[in-house]
């Protein structure tokens, strides 16, 4: 080096800055090639297990384009895209682009405009190309001081399930649960088709479309293939996140989804539309395969929109579809946390002690139970590092971030912050808990907790519950919100939610009832209910009991420690309820203790006794299984008063 420098300084030459060795570059835009490597053929070329026929990479590309431009056709024009694979930011050659022709289903006699167009496909992108699309070219998204993607989810910040429809058909109409209670709205096919070809029509009118291809369910057997074309790189990597990561092995050899999701969020469902009550649809077509979301972009509609998918197709393979947090001991003993939505799912299946199978939707089959899911979906308003450091150090590089406020410098996020949302959540892979379980499966559950979050502050921290309980209790599905930061509620809201999820089952909730009272059964589970919400008094009155206590109850179930407790009956609900637990104040176990008014205390839980049996009465006139003694124990198994 020196040498060279020596000999070209001649003195009336400019000054050479080569303190380095040379780069193999002429110009910038050479340099810049050099940065990037090529990927390589995701697979060998006949490796594949699955006994797919040996096709070149070349061909291979083709096929994909070819099924996607399929996935993405209009079915009243016959033809699918022009789909090329790349950033259209890109220019052509920098990135592996597969020019494809017109997919020809009837040759093409009306030329039009859209027919002309291509559309860029960004397949399966890793989270940092996420990013970088999301960056660029999606306001209100940023990087946090650690890492995460902060991105808003728009006008909704949840879930609609009154704008959920599903297509009613000859099949759907015998299989499905219908009218009062069901989350199924119904719609007709062509209605769907509307919908359908709205959404597809938006989506090629676009330059570019996301397109995942992934897994649901660790269970091998009963593994779905899923594909979701989207519009924002939000919602790729929030599925990316969410549903099981293909190899690149099990990408190439992907072959046609099971299902597939047309997300078209920005764009509104027309409400001269049949059915359509507001601008926003999600419709779901089980013989089409296929669901389709207008007007919403709050990317929990596309998870539990698979999970729906999932409540018909396990039934129907006799395997139960659970909406609960799972996790195992390190003996092997499994738990599962059944609780509507912030009761604690994510929370207390999230346990440093314990592996984490999965911390919202599984799968019990004859042999155990199965993750339906590749990630985590955590609320995070007021979370804190010191009570929940697993999900606190999850929210990194690859973690979206939804709806959250942070400092505009630092990037800091303020979880105490509820400017957007109350409901701001992160979405992690599963692998982001550091002692997740994978494969997310694991043997037969030996304790089934029911989590309700009880905002009148009458029902127990924990009681164990015989098997005609816990149907009850599974059946009324109940927890109580507390209607939100408004001034002036008094009074908590209950909700019953059969299953502890009626807005994603498909049949009626005795079928799935059934099939947890046998495997619970067959398999010596034990039933438990834990109040996640208020002591000591009503939302207003009363506290939160605190998640320290809510953990040792939990601690106490997992290690067996609390079957052996001695038990005391209550009065009402008939709740056997522990009279000591390591860890926890005793005089918190009974709730009549907490309460400065008794009488105050005694009304209220004779308030709740009566909601709940107002809302079980739609079930007093179904079987549940074949046994008729269970149905009456059943019946039975509810309060008294
Ligand atoms: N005693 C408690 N038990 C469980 N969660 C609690 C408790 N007290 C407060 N929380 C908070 O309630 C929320 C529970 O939400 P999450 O676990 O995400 O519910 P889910 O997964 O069932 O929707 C978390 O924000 C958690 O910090
Ligand atoms: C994402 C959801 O799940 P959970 O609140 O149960 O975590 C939801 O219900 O929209
Ligand atoms: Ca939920
Ligand atoms: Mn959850």
């Amino acid at each position: 080096m020196a040498d060279k420098k020596m000999a070209n300084g001649s003195g009336n030459e400019v000054c050479h800055d080569d303190s380095s060795s040379p780069i193999k570059a002429q110009t910038i835009d050479e340099l810049h090639c050099l940065q990037k490597k090529r990927s390589s053929p995701s697979t060998p070329i006949d490796s594949s297990p699955g006994g797919v026929s040996a096709l070149s990479e070349e061909d291979r590309q083709r096929q994909q384009l070819q099924s996607i431009s399929a996935s993405l056709a209009s079915l009243t024009r016959e033809t699918g895209p022009n789909v090329v694979k790349g950033d259209p930011a890109r220019k052509t050659g920098s990135s592996k682009v597969a020019h494809m022709a017109q997919h020809q289903l009837v040759p093409t006699i009306n030329i039009s405009d859209s027919s002309m167009k291509f559309t860029h496909v960004l397949y399966n992108l890793s989270p940092a190309e996420l990013y970088e699309q999301a960056i660029r070219h999606e306001k209100g998204s940023f990087m946090t001081s650690t890492g995460a993607l902060a991105t808003l989810s728009g006008a909704k910040t949840g879930r609609s399930p009154r704008d959920k429809r599903v297509v009613k058909d000859e099949n759907t109409t015998k299989e499905l649960w219908w009218g009062k209670g069901s989350p199924n709205i119904e719609m007709d096919e062509h209605t769907f088709m509307i919908n359908r070809e709205r959404a597809v029509d938006y989506l090629n009118s676009l330059d570019k479309v996301f397109v995942n291809d992934q897994f649901l369910n660790w269970d091998p057997e009963n593994r779905i293939k899923v594909r979701i074309v989207s519009a924002r790189a939000y919602h790729s990597l929030f599925m990316h996140n969410m549903c099981i990561r293909p190899t690149d092995a099990e990408l190439a050899n992907f072959g046609r989804p099971d299902f597939t999701i047309y997300n078209a969020g920005q764009f509104p469902c027309n409400r001269f539309t049949h059915y359509m009550t507001s601008s926003t649809s999600i419709d779901m077509n089980l013989a089409r395969k296929e669901m389709v979301i207008l007007g919403t972009q709050y990317a929990g509609e596309m998870k539990k929109g698979l999970f729906s998918l999932m409540h018909y197709l396990m039934p129907k393979r006799e395997i139960l579809s659970l909406h609960s947090g799972c996790n195992m001991g390190k003996n092997g003993d499994v738990a599962l946390f059944f609780g509507l939505s912030g009761t604690g799912k994510t929370t207390l299946s999230t346990d440093h002690n314990r592996y984490l199978i999965g911390d919202d939707e599984h799968c019990w089959t004859n042999t155990g139970v199965s993750n339906i899911e590749g990630g985590c979906y955590a609320k995070c308003i007021d979370l804190s590092r010191e009570k929940e450091p697993d999900i606190w150090n999850a929210i990194k590089f690859g973690t979206v971030l939804e709806n959250v406020v942070f400092e505009e410098h630092t990037r800091e996020v303020d979880y105490s912050d509820n400017s957007v949302t109350e409901n701001t959540r992160a979405a992690y892979p599963i692998e982001y808990i550091p002692n997740a379980k994978i494969p997310c499966v694991g043997p037969h559950p030996k304790n089934v907790i029911l989590l309700a979050c009880d905002a009148f502050g009458v029902l127990p921290p924990v009681s164990k519950l015989n098997l005609a309980q816990t149907m009850y209790h599974f059946i009324s599905g109940y927890t109580a919100l507390v209607a939100g930061t408004e001034d002036g509620i008094k009074e908590p809201q209950a909700t019953f939610s059969a299953c502890f999820g009626a807005a994603f089952i498909m049949m009626h909730p005795t079928k799935y009832a059934a099939m947890l009272a046998d495997k619970m059964r067959k398999h010596g589970a034990t039933g438990w209910l834990v109040n996640t919400g208020w002591s000591g008094g009503r939302y207003g009155s009363g506290s939160r009991i605190k998640l320290s206590y809510t953990r040792k109850i939990i601690d106490a179930i997992h290690s067996g420690e609390l079957l052996k407790a001695q038990f005391r009956k209550t009065e009402v609900f008939g709740l056997e309820i522990p009279a000591a637990i390591e860890g926890v104040p005793s005089e918190i176990l009974d709730p009549m203790n907490t309460w400065s008014d008794k009488g105050a205390y005694k009304e209220t839980l004779q308030k709740l006794a009566t909601l709940f049996k107002n809302n079980f009465e739609t079930f007093t006139n179904y079987k549940i299984g074949t046994d008729n003694t269970l149905t009456e124990e059943i019946l039975a198994a509810g309060p008294k008063f």
